[in-house]
């Protein structure tokens, strides 16, 4: 738990956070980016911790793309040069733990998804076979004579379920369906119950898992999202040469973010109240969850507050 919580309100406290640190891993929703609005000087700040000689990485919870996906969404805020290397997704994550964790056999098991094309791609990329997820039949009205996705397939081994910006009654009546066979398995991508947009908070992943827990009756599935380790152990397998306390994770949930980068033994965590959490949070403790060392009102900033 931190002692106290640093605001990054002026130039030294800027220059001693940049110093702390040589590796900055960056949450996208609510922190780079609200829906489709690119927060303010979030370019410039990624720009300055280049040419600091900082590495910069992004961990989003947001299974929605792939990581090749999310490259072309980068860019199209005008963030270029991102890879699909220096994406963690948990799309992706959730493709380690399904290839790697599970005792699926990806040549004959597949897998119905509950959830958009990251999802699908990511599960795709190492080999599963996916049936749901974008199939545009889901889109037609439920009809349960018509519908041709039941009765089950019973190549079906296991229920992946994320973030649906399309959810209809069609999609979830068929993943119920695969929820009451006992032997599919339930895995989910990411437990966020709400997700940031501009100016509105939207129902998150975690919010439609729970709708499919409630209904179905199983127990809590997997969560393969932050904080689950799963991402961070990912990120030190690409880059093994980065020191945990040398660090920061900068996000806007400290049920997910925070507790993700301080799980994670980072040498630090920045909050931004540019997303889902509000400065409450910082003194109403009620909400159980530790807090991090720094906070700042948005990413930007560290760019406005920043000087040579
Ligand atoms: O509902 C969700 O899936 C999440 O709110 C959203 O995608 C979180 O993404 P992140 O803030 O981790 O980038
Ligand atoms: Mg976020």
């Amino acid at each position: 738990m931190a002692s106290s919580v640093t605001k990054l309100d002026n130039t030294k406290i800027v220059a001693e956070f940049l110093n702390s640190f040589d590796t900055f891993l960056f949450d996208c929703d609510g922190v780079l980016w609200s829906g489709t609005h690119l927060l303010p000087n979030v370019i410039e700040t990624l720009d300055l911790l280049k040419k600091l000689n900082k590495k910069v990485l992004f961990v989003t919870n947001n299974s929605t793309k792939s990581r090749e996906e999310y490259t072309k969404k980068f860019s199209n805020f005008g963030i270029e040069g991102i890879t699909k290397e220096e994406i963690f997704s948990s799309s992706f994550a959730t493709a380690i733990y399904m290839k790697n964790f599970t005792n699926l056999d990806s040549s004959k098991d597949k897998i119905w998804v509950f959830g958009e094309s990251g999802i699908e791609k990511e599960l795709q990329e190492v080999g599963f076979t996916t049936i749901g997820g974008t199939d545009p039949r889901l889109n037609e009205p439920w009809d349960q004579q018509a519908t041709p996705f039941l009765p089950v397939d019973p190549e079906v081994k296991c229920v992946v379920a994320g973030l649906d910006q399309s959810i209809n009654f069609h999609k979830l009546c068929v993943t119920f369906n695969y929820l009451k066979v006992p032997e599919v398995q339930y895995v989910a991508t990411n437990i966020d119950t709400t997700f940031p947009g501009k100016p509105y908070l939207q129902p998150g992943c975690g919010s439609m898992i729970n709708l499919l827990t409630t209904s179905s009756g199983r127990e809590e599935p997997p969560n393969c999202g932050k904080p689950s380790q799963l991402m961070l152990d990912a990120v030190f397998k690409a880059y093994p040469d980065l020191k945990r306390e040398r660090c920061c994770m900068v996000g806007d949930r400290l049920n997910t973010d925070i507790k993700f980068g301080i799980d994670g033994g980072l040498g630090g965590q920045l909050l931004v109240l540019s997303g889902v959490e509000k400065a409450e949070c910082l003194t109403d403790l009620s909400h159980g969850f530790e807090l991090p060392n720094f906070f700042a009102e948005k990413l930007g900033d560290v760019y406005e507050l920043y000087s040579e």
